[in-house]
């Protein structure tokens, strides 16, 4: 089988199962946020917010999608490896995923986007975390993302 370029795959979709999952995280009672790791076009891990039933201020998605990727794949694998992510990740994410070593990061809602809908502080950028190692793209499907959060109603 011959692998799909990062450039090809159907980041809607993926990005569209982000949402879905955020919004499941919400019901459970945690936190509108979601991630999936994909490789070849396929997505490979999935998580959801979980900070507050977990009570662990680790378990945003996508620290855990590094954790487990660390664990789970080889370094080889997670250089071919793109996570889709609902919104921005925070810079303890961003830390653990440089340490994963993803190839890319797509999100969807960007930190300052985040920050006026919490009425927070926009964190350090995932871009000036992740520098050069992991490529960092968005914001994409920006009002299908927006969505997710104003139906949450911080
Ligand atoms: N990108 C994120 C920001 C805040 N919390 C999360 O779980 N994810």
């Amino acid at each position: 089988m011959t692998a799909v370029s990062l450039d090809n795959f159907d980041h809607d979709s993926h990005m569209r199962r982000t949402f879905a999952l955020a919004n499941e995280a919400a019901e459970r009672g945690d936190e509108p946020f979601g991630s999936v790791l994909v490789r070849d076009d396929e997505i490979v891990r999935e998580a959801s917010n979980r900070i507050v039933t977990e009570d662990d201020i680790r378990r945003h998605p996508e620290l855990h999608l590094a954790h487990l990727a660390v664990r789970e794949m080889t370094p080889g694998e997670r250089a071919e490896t793109v996570m889709y992510t609902s919104t921005e990740p925070c810079p303890m994410c961003a830390g653990g995923m440089a340490t994963a070593g993803f190839a890319r990061v797509v999100y969807s809602v960007g930190a300052e986007d985040l920050a006026a809908l919490t009425g927070g502080t926009p964190s350090v950028r995932a871009a000036d975390v992740l520098g050069d190692r992991t490529d960092v793209v968005g914001p994409v499907l920006l009002e299908e993302g927006l969505a997710v959060h104003e139906s949450y109603g911080w």
